[in-house]
């Protein structure tokens, strides 16, 4: 598959604060990638560095194929647009801003109005064009700085945290968006996000990112503790871990192996728990159970499996894993 980006051997720190070491990433041009992780794991920094905002202190960046050298950023970054989590906007009006990326390109005034006007009815903005950007909401002011970077088309689109300030409707709208830029044009969509189900709904691929490295796994059941004789101690739950390491401090569940059953169940899972269920609810096309069992476990399931289980909140629920469905780093 054709790479946008391949990083190879990267490391970024903040002064001496490593804030990211990525062994190898390939990001694939012509879809959409997820970066999925929790609060400071390093999504920014990688969509900074991705936008050619930033250099990395070692290795390497290849983009479209060609390794990248210092001197290529000004005409890279042209090629790129970001729209960032808390995006600066000029003082003025919608329209001056979102016509901004386009002069400085050098397009006409005429072409340039076109354009401009074209990328704000994309993203629900039609009208808003003389309104100052001062009396903006959040939303409207992220809206227009997704318009500001839609309007010269850019081959890659890096978009942190999109959906931080937009309400129910205006996140479809740009989830549209994102999906039509890709399957339309043909272009590359990055962007970030601490929503596991959202990231995974809306990608091709994603990636995993935690205290600036990659991680194969799935962050939705992520717990800090300690293992010692195979044994992860959270605090408030043991959970059996097949992996022979001890140098550790983070367990993740996949949420998609862990099995509900209304009796105690008898199927040689290393891993079984009696809890209530203390949420039901809807998850990328599936059921999204939340169960306290002394720490609170995401379960991915079906309709069906509710239904017949008779699963509604507080009821009481037998839960197991193998130690396999469990990942440590
Ligand atoms: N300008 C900076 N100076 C020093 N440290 C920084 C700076 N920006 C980020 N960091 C640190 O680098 C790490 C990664 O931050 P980053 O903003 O990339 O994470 P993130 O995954 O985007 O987080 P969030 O979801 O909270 O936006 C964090 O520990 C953060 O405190």
């Amino acid at each position: 598959m054709n790479s946008a980006y391949r990083l190879e051997h990267l490391v970024f720190a903040y002064g001496d604060k490593p804030a990211l070491l990525i062994d190898h990433l390939a990001i694939p041009a012509g879809r959409i990638t997820a970066v999925i992780g929790p609060n400071g794991a390093g999504k920014s920094t990688l969509l900074n560095l991705l936008a050619f905002l930033i250099r990395a202190d070692a290795g390497e960046i290849c983009f479209f194929n060609r390794p990248v050298k210092g001197e290529d950023f000004p005409a890279l970054r042209r090629r790129v647009g970001l729209v960032a989590q808390n995006p600066y906007l000029l003082q003025g009006s919608v329209i001056d801003n979102v016509e901004l990326g386009l002069k400085l390109r050098g397009i006409g005034k005429v072409q340039r109005r076109r354009r401009a006007m074209d990328a704000m009815a994309r993203v629900g903005l039609a009208g808003f064009e003389k309104c100052s950007v001062r009396a903006l909401s959040g939303g409207e002011r992220q809206r227009v700085a997704l318009a500001r970077t839609l309007a010269p088309e850019p081959e890659v689109l890096l978009f942190d945290e999109p959906f931080t300030y937009l309400d129910q409707g205006h996140t479809r709208l740009v989830e549209r968006l994102i999906s039509d830029y890709v399957r339309k044009s043909g272009k590359t969509v990055v962007f970030s996000t601490h929503e596991q189900a959202q990231g995974a709904m809306l990608s091709d691929e994603s990636v995993s990112l935690f205290a600036g490295r990659l991680v194969d796994a799935s962050l939705v059941n992520l717990f800090h503790g300690r293992l010692q004789n195979g044994v992860f101690d959270t605090g408030k739950l043991a959970i059996r871990v097949s992996e022979a390491v001890e140098q550790v401090s983070y367990l993740t569940v996949d949420p998609e192996e862990i099995l509900l059953s209304s009796e105690p169940p008898n199927s040689g899972h290393r891993n079984v728990f009696r809890g209530r269920v203390v949420m039901i609810g809807e998850d990328a096309g599936k059921v999204r159970i939340i169960i306290d069992v002394g720490e609170k476990l995401s379960v991915r399931t079906s309709l069906e499996s509710i239904r017949s289980l008779g699963l509604e909140p507080g009821k009481e629920i037998w839960v197991c894993f193998k130690a396999a469905a469990v990942k440590v780093f």
